[in-house]
């Protein structure tokens, strides 16, 4: 197939989800099973479960043996960034595309994707919500047109989320650096802390069952702005990274931005 996708395909796509088990992949299998553009072939877990919403699912161990009985098209993976990066590897020995949500990477483990890239398409995005695409777009018009503002970053997340600040806070941080300059960021303050110019708040809160809120605050002396997403359920996440999975179907080996999908 060439390298822009499937354009004109009717057959669905052939998807493998690991972490079949976990609160991101049940909603995938869930969203999968109402969805005509995909077919789940193949759910593995590392923690044996018999099955998640009707579909059989198979032990984490020899996933390549799996992907090379089941032939997807596409794995996608929500799970943690040591098994993410095994995963990962698994699909690129495999020839089998892949569409990473998982979050908390450290340098190595972002180094290992961008490796796998090199053998098969690889989309990685730390949040698969069109509601954080368009805060992205707003944060960076606010922090340009906002020069001097002091600017606090806070996520909130249910009590069960491992990484801290959330992935989707670090790729906020990222963009105010591209319209700002690298700034410096304080994680929480305690004591005598005052602020300093220019540096940037971070704060991460875990309570109950909250899905995933964002806030990036900016303020002067005068004036504040609060850019705030609220996602309302998993399935938002889902249905992002199911397009995804069938937007990267079939294109050319390299690393692919979530913001390609969803103007496609
Ligand atoms: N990009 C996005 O839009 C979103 C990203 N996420 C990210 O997705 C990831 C998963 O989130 P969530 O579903 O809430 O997490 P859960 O803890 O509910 O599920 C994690 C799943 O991954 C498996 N897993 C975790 N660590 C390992 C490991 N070391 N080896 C093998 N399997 C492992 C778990 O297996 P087991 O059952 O055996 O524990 C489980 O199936 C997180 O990184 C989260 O930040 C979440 C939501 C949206
Ligand atoms: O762990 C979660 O739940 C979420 N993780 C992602 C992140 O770390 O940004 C995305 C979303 O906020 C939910």
């Amino acid at each position: 197939m060439s390298g822009s996708g499937r354009e004109g395909e009717s057959e669905p796509v052939r998807v493998a989800v690991t972490g079949a088990a976990g609160r991101m992949g049940r909603e995938l299998l869930d969203v999968a099973a109402g969805r005509d553009d995909v077919e789940v072939v193949l759910a593995v877990n590392r923690t044996p479960v018999d099955s998640v919403a009707g579909v059989d699912v198979r032990s984490a161990d020899d996933l390549s043996g799996h992907l090379g009985e089941t032939e997807p098209d596409v794995l996608v993976d929500f799970t943690g960034p040591e098994s993410s990066v095994d995963y990962v590897a698994a699909c690129a020995e495999m020839g089998v595309a892949v569409v990473v949500g998982t979050t908390g990477f450290d340098e190595d483990g972002r180094a290992a994707l961008d490796a796998a890239a090199e053998s098969v398409p690889l989309l990685h995005a730390t949040n698969f919500s069109r509601g954080i695409a368009a805060l992205r777009r707003a944060v960076g018009e606010a922090v340009a047109a906002l020069p001097d503002y002091d600017i606090e970053v806070t996520e909130t997340h249910h009590n069960g989320k491992r990484d801290a600040p959330s992935g989707t806070a670090n790729t906020l941080l990222d963009d105010i650096d591209d319209a700002r300059g690298d700034a410096e960021r304080v994680y929480g303050r305690e004591g005598d802390q005052p602020r300093t110019e220019g540096e940037i708040g971070v704060h991460a809160r875990r309570a109950g069952g909250v899905t995933g809120e964002h806030e990036v605050l900016l303020a002067d002396d005068h004036q504040t702005l609060s850019l705030t997403h609220r996602a309302g359920s998993r399935g938002v996440f889902a249905a992002g990274a199911l397009d995804a999975a069938v937007w990267l179907s079939g294109r050319d080996a390299g690393g692919y931005d979530f913001e390609e999908v969803l103007d496609a």
